[in-house]
């Protein structure tokens, strides 16, 4: 190298030097290529800032779905969320979130569903300071019911008087209504400053609804003092869906004039490994003497080999929590359908020769002269030992030891103390009014408050009621 050609590098060295020290901190004082380090910086600055926190509640599993599927759909994008039941979340999560969807519905009389349970007394019971959270609310209801979407109004009310801020007013979905999911989609895009895929989850829907043949149909409860309980056994007649223990077959009611009119929910008593859906539907009587729409039709009007539709709905809530748990099922009437479900999937795990948990079952009826539904399916399950103990009560018996179901509890307190100390779950299905709120406060007097919280927090004490 000649001296020239060093004395050329050295001064373009030197130029170079100047510039970068000269042009950095003018250009963060002119704004020069502010625009370029916003867009490169703000997906991975949202990466590691934190993903956005959907949290949801549902009880028939809608919401849920919902939940899930925008989680995926904004990953599937690389906009990073989770979707979290509310029951999983605590108040210091909910204190640490910048950013939160909710996606809630409305259950019972206006009720929270189930799994909000815990953060209803635990996170909405306190003060928090929530100034820096930004939220919006997607509420699911009915308004046919006279409640319309409380539970979604009520966390609305709670985080403004916490001091988040809504970026958009809550969204009220009626029924599932679409031009609301839509908008809801909209503000979700806006609030994400992202473009959502195509959503899944109408064509989803409509692909559950498939034609279904009646094949058997039997009064379980011939003679019974109740109303009519119809075992209904359907054969699907194209590919049939999969569905889970503790899944509902939306029916789809015809009218005369071969118009869709309604729809009515049954929990499904079968797995789709027998090949047949089968509910049981207690026949409804109005007080003008008419059967009801859904069991008059079921039970009376739609012939054997007659055509219905039904859509499978997830009721994630009632899955199974595996056939190795320990379980103790608690129902009364219909809601045994659901449990049934539940047994079944521990006697096809026997039959394949895999291992199961103990099973208790405890149900309620009127008499055992004509209630005790399903007892020759049920006693076969004690002599195989899906079932370990079996305990009903009839309330128009005489000599019964127990008069309503959640009589038993008292009367088996250590033993059901003894299951759950043993990671047992409980699962109740049947009459909101009567039976679940007596079975409730029942197993609160039994395990105490704590205990029945925990196990609600957990997913161990389970309910399917209505
Ligand atoms: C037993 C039952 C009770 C309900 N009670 C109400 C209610 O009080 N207010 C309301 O707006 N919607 C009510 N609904 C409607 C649900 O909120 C609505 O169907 C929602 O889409 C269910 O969402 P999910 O499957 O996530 O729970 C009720 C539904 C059922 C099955």
């Amino acid at each position: 190298m000649t001296v020239d050609s060093s004395r050329w590098m050295w001064a373009a060295f030197a130029c170079v030097l100047w510039l970068s020290l000269w042009i950095r901190p003018m250009r963060n004082k002119l704004g020069i290529w502010q625009p370029i380090r916003r867009v490169a910086r703000r997906l991975p600055a949202q990466a590691q800032a934190e993903a956005l926190l959907i949290g949801y509640a549902s009880q028939g599993g809608f919401g849920a779905l919902l939940a899930e599927d925008l989680a995926r759909n904004l990953a599937a994008g690389g906009y990073p969320a989770h979707a979290r039941s509310l029951h999983s979340l605590s108040t210091l999560d909910i204190g640490k979130a910048n950013r939160m969807l909710f996606i809630v519905s409305t259950t019972g009389e206006g009720d929270a569903p189930d799994n909000a349970a815990a953060f209803v007394s635990r996170v909405m019971s306190g003060t928090l300071n929530l100034q820096k959270l930004r939220y919006g609310i997607l509420a699911l209801g009915d308004s046919s019911y006279a409640n319309f979407c409380k539970f979604g109004r009520q966390l609305d009310a709670w985080l403004i008087s916490a001091g988040a801020i809504s970026v958009f007013n809550r969204i009220e979905v009626d029924s599932g209504h679409a031009a609301a999911l839509d908008m809801w989609r909209q503000a979700v895009e806006r609030f994400t400053d992202h473009t959502l895929a195509a959503d899944p989850l109408p064509s989803r829907q409509s692909a559950l609804t498939q034609r279904w043949m009646l094949v058997r149909r039997e009064i379980l409860n011939s003679g019974s003092p109740g109303a009519p309980i119809h075992h209904i056994v359907l054969q699907p007649m194209e590919p049939a869906v999969h569905w889970q223990a503790g899944d509902v077959g939306r029916i789809w009611i015809s009218n005369n004039f071969d118009e869709i009119a309604t729809s009515r929910d049954y929990t499904l008593a079968s797995l789709p490994q027998s090949g047949y859906a089968e509910l049981m539907v207690r026949e409804v009587l109005r007080p003008d003497g008419q059967r009801g729409l859904g069991s008059g039709w079921l039970g009376h009007g739609l012939v054997i080999g007659g055509e219905l539709r039904m859509e499978i709905r997830c009721n994630r809530e009632f899955h199974s929590p595996g056939a190795t748990v320990p379980l103790i099922l608690i129902g009364n009437g219909t809601g045994l359908a659901g449990l049934m479900a539940h047994l079944e999937v521990r006697a096809l795990a026997q039959r394949l020769g895999q291992p199961i948990g103990p099973a208790w079952l405890l149900f309620g009826e009127r008499t055992s002269q004509f209630d005790a539904l399903c007892s020759e399916r049920l006693e076969g399950w004690l002599a195989s030992g899906v079932l370990k103990r079996l305990d009903r009560a009839f309330s128009r018996d005489a000599e019964a030891s127990a008069h309503y179901v959640q009589d038993f509890i008292g009367l088996y307190c250590e033993l059901m103390q003894q299951w759950v100390s043993h990671g047992a779950a409980i699962y109740v299905c049947g009459q909101r009014e009567g039976m679940a709120s007596g079975v409730e406060a029942a197993l609160r007097q039994a395990l105490g408050e704590t205990l029945l919280e925990q196990l609600t927090i957990e997913g161990r004490y389970r309910r399917d009621v209505y």
